[in-house]
């Protein structure tokens, strides 16, 4: 895992099998099925990084020789919210990590021209002092993440609260994301070079949701 001198809060998951799976996500020929898989796969596999802080508790167990109060993460104070519809993706390799844990809902729909987000749902569990895991592949102006991340402070929950995991972000969108949240702690697999006329990330893996999805 590294930093960044400009973004503190920006943590760079290099591990390779990450790095390995990104390759394969980026390449414009493979299909829908396994960009899919990668996803989820590679989601899963950020969430052990992401998760390394997560508060521990005791419990009493019995094993075959002995009683002994055993650590166990606190499932039921983990929220994992994907933002719709590229965030579903990567939702589905964290709840495999955490069964336990409760998953809410934000859906944003980026306009493919002014690029703001707009929201279509909102169902998130309660506050209630939960760690919330905010999940969408690609941070690109940075506008959905800080939109969502607005949601979840309206919502009852503090920016030290919650953990974002993305893919891949550009650096344009890392700055607007921490004008506004820099206490929130952003994990990806690749800070991307830029954005292009259409605010897409370059080199980037293209639209996230329709490849996810099958939907172009
Ligand atoms: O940083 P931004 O410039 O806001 O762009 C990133 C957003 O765009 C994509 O979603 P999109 O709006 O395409 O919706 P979709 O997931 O339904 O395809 C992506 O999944 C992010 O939510
Ligand atoms: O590169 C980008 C930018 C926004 N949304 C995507 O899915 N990809
Ligand atoms: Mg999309």
């Amino acid at each position: 895992m590294t930093t960044h001198p400009e973004f503190p809060n920006l943590h760079v998951l290099d591990h390779p099998l990450i790095q390995h799976k990104l390759t394969h996500m980026r390449d414009k020929t493979t299909s829908t099925r396994t960009f899919r898989t990668l996803l989820r796969e590679i989601s899963l596999l950020m969430g052990y990084e992401i998760t390394r802080n997560l508060p521990l508790e005791t419990r009493r167990i019995d094993t075959p020789m002995v009683a002994m109060d055993a650590p166990v993460i606190q499932g039921k104070k983990v929220a994992i919210v994907p933002i719709l519809r590229a965030g579903n993706g990567m939702a589905d390799g964290l709840m495999e990590l955490m069964p336990g844990a409760r998953v809410g809902h934000i859906g944003l729909v980026r306009d493919p021209v002014t690029h703001t987000p707009s929201e279509y749902l909102v169902k998130l569990p309660e506050a209630g002092g939960r760690t919330f895991i905010l999940v969408d592949p690609m941070l690109a102006t940075g506008h959905s993440a800080v939109h969502a991340v607005d949601v979840l402070n309206r919502h009852g929950v503090t920016d030290d609260q919650i953990l974002f995991e993305a893919l891949v972000a550009a650096p344009e969108g890392m700055r607007t994301f921490n004008e506004k949240h820099p206490n929130v702690q952003v994990y990806v697999a690749s800070l991307d070079e830029r954005l292009d006329d259409h605010a897409y990330i370059v080199p980037g893996l293209g639209d996230a949701g329709d490849r996810l999805f099958g939907t172009k």
